[in-house]
């Protein structure tokens, strides 16, 4: 048991199923990275422990993976990740740490269990090219070091050879830490013009969602079933501007948004602008449908508001 560890354990179902599936056939689910936005969700399910940064701290790949053996989880799912995109242009070596080489020990710990181990990566390891979704064996071709770092995690999960499933997403929001949503609702009420880019185009995903969307796939791929690397958004695909322009509206507040191309916002880490997912093989392999990203962001912001 590592310090902190909750010895607490239940079943797999979100809250709304609560009940329905409590009993037998749980299986035991060992979370890093717990406050963040897709932990902060998992946490709320039962059968859930929740490792923070104090317990497992992802730049020593050596103690993650010794949790990970002397735990008696059923499945692993790491939600940690270094995920300032900018930030990681000045801090390669501590981003690839965090992102892949501890992963990658983490998921060979699990492979030596022989339980599964669920990554979570991202719509920035393509190159944004084309208006096409991409499917989960389009060529990458990372545009930063966040993204390169992701898709160097996601090879050492894969090559740990152990059960496993990596989930890319994209543009994660939640009532709970940083994102975009939340930087808007920020902006103070007299700022009445802004300018966001309008040429990126992605699926925004509620982290409540992805958190629901793991534990299917922990409690599946536990019983033998599934398994790979899935694309898995909110739909329908947007702009960033669109996506700013539903949260004022969200909140009712009268902000003019300025359309303006990705070249007129220079940042150190070049984004894509194709970050469309296709998500076709998690609804095939366990049911789970895209969210519409609306209606959870409606929610996210009474909540906040
Ligand atoms: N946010 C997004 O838009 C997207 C995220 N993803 C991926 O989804 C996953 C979850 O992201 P999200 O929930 O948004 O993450 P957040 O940015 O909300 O949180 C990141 C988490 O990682 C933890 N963390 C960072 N560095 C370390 C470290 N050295 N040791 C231990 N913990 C650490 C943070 O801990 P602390 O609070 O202590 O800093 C925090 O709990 C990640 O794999 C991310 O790459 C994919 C696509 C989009
Ligand atoms: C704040 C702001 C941002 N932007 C642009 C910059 C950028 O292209 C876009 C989104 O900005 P952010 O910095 O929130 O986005 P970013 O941190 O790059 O978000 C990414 O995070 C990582 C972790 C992921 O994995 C990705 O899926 C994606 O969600 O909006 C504006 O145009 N105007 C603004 O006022
Ligand atoms: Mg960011």
């Amino acid at each position: 048991m590592v310090p902190g560890e909750r010895t607490l354990v239940a079943h797999t179902a979100g809250p709304r199923q609560r009940g329905r599936q409590a009993g037998a056939g749980g299986v035991k689910v060992l979370v890093f990275g717990v406050s963040g936005q897709v932990a902060t969700h998992l946490n709320q399910h039962d059968w859930v422990t929740g490792l923070g940064r104090e317990q497992a701290d992802l730049s020593d790949s050596e103690t993650c993976a010794a949790i990970i053996r002397d735990s008696d989880a059923d499945a692993i799912i790491n939600a940690a990740a270094y995920t300032a995109v900018d930030r990681a242009e000045s801090e390669p070596d501590l981003a690839r740490r965090v992102n892949a080489t501890t992963p990658g020990a983490m998921a060979q710990a699990a492979a030596d269990r022989d339980i599964p181990f669920l990554h979570i990566s991202t719509d920035y390891v393509f190159d944004g090219q084309g208006e096409d979704p991409f499917r989960p064996d389009a060529s990458p071709g990372p545009l930063n070091v966040y993204g390169r770092t992701k898709l160097a995690g996601e090879e050492a999960v894969r090559g740990a050879g152990g059960r496993h499933a990596i989930l890319r997403t994209s543009w994660v929001f939640s009532a709970h830490g940083m994102n975009f949503a939340k930087s808007m609702l920020r902006l103070p009420e007299t700022r009445d013009a802004l300018t966001i880019v309008e040429d990126q185009i992605g699926g925004p995903t509620p982290a409540g969602a992805i958190a629901d969307a793991l534990m299917i796939m922990a409690r599946a791929i536990a019983d033998g079933q599934g398994g790979g690397t899935y694309p898995f958004a909110g739909a329908p695909d947007t702009s960033w501007k669109c996506l700013a322009r539903e949260t004022f509206v969200a909140a009712g507040r009268d902000v003019k948004i300025i359309g303006i191309p990705t070249a007129d916002y220079p940042t150190p880490a070049r984004r894509p602008l194709n970050s469309r997912l296709d998500c076709s093989d998690l609804a095939s392999d366990f049911g789970v449908t895209r969210p519409d990203w609306k209606a959870a962001l409606r929610d996210i912001v009474k909540e906040l508001t």
